[in-house]
């Protein structure tokens, strides 16, 4: 028997230009998961008269902006590759008949057609491992429709592991210390450490999703591993869309706080992203350095996400394991 191997996260644009960028946009925002409107059609038409003919052209810039700056193409896609490799070059070593695809929620390569390779090679059982630390509908949720939907069409279906959120996993929360102290040890420690998270609309959270108490959890248990007093970081959302009231505090508005009341050195971790992506590595990276460094702060910088290091690949190996 044939047991697939399944890691998705996100997704990204084919290309970072204006059309890519209108597909991959027009796939993602029309997701009512994400985007969850109280009245459809008009969602509909805001998002197709108005958003997607202005925003593909500015998030094309910025999306230009990191192209290439981690492998080839986009960094979320190179870096999940790697993780890939990673987690296939141990796991093959230990156990026979395992078969490994990438799938991603938007874009290409897609879930659907991951899962049908994973047929294809005689998979009866798939363990799927999104790879978002913290459960949300908007990301977990909806992968697990996207699944669902193409598991509606197969007339066997695999047994299927989906394992729905790590942010309290001991190895997870140590790989994250490791990184913040590895950093420290080349840039100093700084006056105080941002934790920021991707924010979701407040009215989500409101509807009983765990996100937010799965992000705050993640900060308090990794201030804990690194011995952090309550005044030594700080917990934040960034990536706001629209106007809606979304998750507080807000990184921009946090960090530009911190600057104007005297703060000069501060390192930002994103403990949510479990590869560089647009989110960090233009949003935290450069916007939100210009925030801090403009408001009279002296010192940023930004600590990368796990990506491929040996420690993440091997929690994930752990997670992935319970279920072979
Ligand atoms: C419109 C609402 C959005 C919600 C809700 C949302 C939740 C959410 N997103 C991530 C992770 C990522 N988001 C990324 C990009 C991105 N996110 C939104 C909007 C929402 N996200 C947009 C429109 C975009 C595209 C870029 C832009 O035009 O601003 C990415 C980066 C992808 C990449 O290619 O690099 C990630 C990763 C999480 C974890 C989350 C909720 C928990
Ligand atoms: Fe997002
Ligand atoms: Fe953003």
């Amino acid at each position: 028997m044939k047991t697939g191997i399944l890691l998705t996260n996100l997704g990204t644009p084919d290309t970072p230009t204006k059309s890519a960028l209108r597909r991959y946009l027009s796939e993602f925002l029309s997701d009512s998961r994400v985007v969850d409107p109280p009245n459809k059609l008009i969602w509909w038409l805001v998002l197709n008269v108005v958003i997607l003919n202005i925003r593909p052209k500015k998030s094309a810039k910025i999306y230009a902006k990191i192209w290439d700056k981690i492998g080839t193409g986009s960094p979320l896609l190179s870096i999940t590759k790697l993780q890939l490799q990673g987690v296939k070059k141990t796991l093959l070593k230990q156990h026979e008949n395992l078969v490994f695809e990438i799938g991603m929620r938007y874009g290409n390569p897609s879930i659907s057609s991951a899962l049908d390779k994973l047929r294809a090679q005689g998979c009866e059982k798939i363990i799927v491992l999104p790879l978002y630390p913290q459960y949300s509908n908007t990301t977990t949720l909806s992968t697990l429709d996207t699944i669902n939907q193409t598991l509606s069409s197969w007339t066997q279906k695999p047994k299927i592991a989906f394992i729905e959120y790590y942010y309290d996993n001991d190895g997870y929360l140590q790989s994250l210390a490791n990184s913040v102290l590895e950093h420290q040890t080349k840039h100093g420690k700084p006056d105080k450490l941002m934790i920021s998270f991707h924010g979701i609309p407040q009215r989500y959270v409101d509807n009983g999703d765990v996100y937010y108490d799965h992000c705050i959890g993640t900060a308090r248990l990794l201030a804990k591993k690194l011995d952090l007093d309550e005044s030594d970081y700080l917990f934040s959302f960034q990536s706001i869309f629209g106007r809606e009231l979304w998750t507080k505090p807000q990184t921009k508005e946090r960090l530009e706080a911190l600057a104007s009341n005297g703060v000069a050195h501060i390192q930002v971790i994103c403990p949510g992203f479990s590869a560089d992506c647009l989110e960090t590595l233009e949003e935290i990276e450069c916007e939100n350095r210009d925030y801090f460094i403009q408001a009279g702060g002296r010192q940023f910088s930004y600590i990368p996400a796990l990506n491929d290091r040996n420690d993440h690949i091997k929690m994930l190996i752990d997670l992935i394991s319970i279920h072979l």
